[in-house]
């Protein structure tokens, strides 16, 4: 099945248009000085302010005290500057006045439907828990580390199962690759500025010599970048048009496989190191008790 998708996403158009409809548009959404509106207090609405905690967006979070959980009453206590407490029930259309987006997540079906309606009505996006016939988008199981987000959607079909498949795609990465990724973004940053542009040649270029690194280094080796490094790189890689190998830019080929959590030469001398002093241990034991 897996390979069935990926066939349809890299082959050619006629490939892909035998999946066309039926899905909904996977995009990473900022929301940078946005300003978005979470009604209700409860369980949902605690994960709902968690999501939009990782971005940059201003949160108004509409629901009486009384009905706050005590997950939402720590969060709006613990980022102030983020979420605002608008301690009321949903009293209408002004409520979601200047929102660039708005959440319902409260156990009021109905109250739920007319939020959504009245959104519809401003061409706010909006979301309700409760009612996936009427949302713009779904949230989705996430995984992240640092720059890495994975989101696992089901398109509403089985939303434990999202949780399910998450843990999956979680067991299957090695932990390095949010860290890698901030390297391979300052390796960029400087390669952008060693060749400016943007399109042209030199963008074609930057994108080619971008993925021959990416392809041909490992995750683990992109960790060990510093500045040095990434000069050196792209004093031996991009300005003479190869790509070097992690030894030649002064750092190691320290791991077995991308999952590796040791360095293979620390790893062989620490089980040795071990071995010899386990044998130390018992020879003196067995001496000992000889006398
Ligand atoms: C459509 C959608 C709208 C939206 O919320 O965006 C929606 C709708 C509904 N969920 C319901 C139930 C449950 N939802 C969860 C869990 C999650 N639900 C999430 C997303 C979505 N839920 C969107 C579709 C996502 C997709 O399919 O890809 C996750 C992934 C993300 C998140 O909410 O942040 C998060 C897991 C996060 C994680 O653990 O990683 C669990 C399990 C649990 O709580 O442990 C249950 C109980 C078991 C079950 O029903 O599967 C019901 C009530 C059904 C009823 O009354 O019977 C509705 C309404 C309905 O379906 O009518
Ligand atoms: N999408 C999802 O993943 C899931 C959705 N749900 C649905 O989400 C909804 C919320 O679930 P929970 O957070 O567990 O509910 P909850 O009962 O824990 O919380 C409801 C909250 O809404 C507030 N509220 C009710 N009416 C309000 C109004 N008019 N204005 C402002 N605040 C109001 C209450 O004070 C309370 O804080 C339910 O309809 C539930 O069926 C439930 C589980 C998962």
């Amino acid at each position: 099945m897996t390979k069935f998708l990926f066939t349809a996403m890299t082959t050619t158009p006629e490939g892909a248009l035998k999946h066309i409809g039926g899905g909904s548009l996977l995009i990473a959404w900022q929301l940078d000085g946005k300003r978005v509106l979470i009604v209700g207090g409860g369980v949902v609405a605690s994960q709902r302010i968690e999501s939009i905690l990782t971005t940059d967006a201003s949160i108004f979070l509409l629901a009486p005290s009384d009905g706050l959980i005590a997950r939402t009453r720590r969060l709006i206590e613990l980022y102030p500057d983020h979420v605002s407490h608008l301690d009321r029930t949903f009293s209408g259309p002004e409520e979601i006045h200047n929102m660039d987006m708005v959440l319902t997540a409260i156990d009021d079906a109905e109250k739920s439907r007319q939020i959504v309606l009245m959104c519809r009505a401003a061409k706010i996006p909006v979301n309700a828990a409760d009612i996936p016939d009427l949302c713009d988008f779904y949230f989705g199981s996430q995984i992240r580390d640092g720059p890495l987000q994975i989101m696992v959607s089901t398109n509403g079909k089985g939303p434990k199962l999202t949780a399910l498949i998450k843990n999956r795609v979680q067991e299957s990465l090695a932990g390095v690759e949010g860290d890698a990724i901030m390297k391979v973004g300052a390796l960029r940053k400087k390669l952008k500025e060693r060749a400016p542009g943007i399109g042209g040649p030199i963008g074609q270029q930057r994108m080619k010599w971008m993925s021959a690194v990416c392809e041909q280094w490992k995750m683990t080796e992109f960790t060990q970048l510093d500045e040095e490094m990434i000069e050196k790189l792209l004093d031996e890689g991009w300005n003479k048009k190869r790509v070097p190998t992690i030894e030649e830019v002064g750092g190691y080929r320290l791991y077995a496989e991308d999952g590796a959590s040791f360095p293979l030469n620390v790893g062989l001398s620490s089980i040795i190191a071990f071995c010899a002093g386990a044998i130390v241990t018992v020879s003196v034991f067995i001496l000992r008790q000889r006398r």
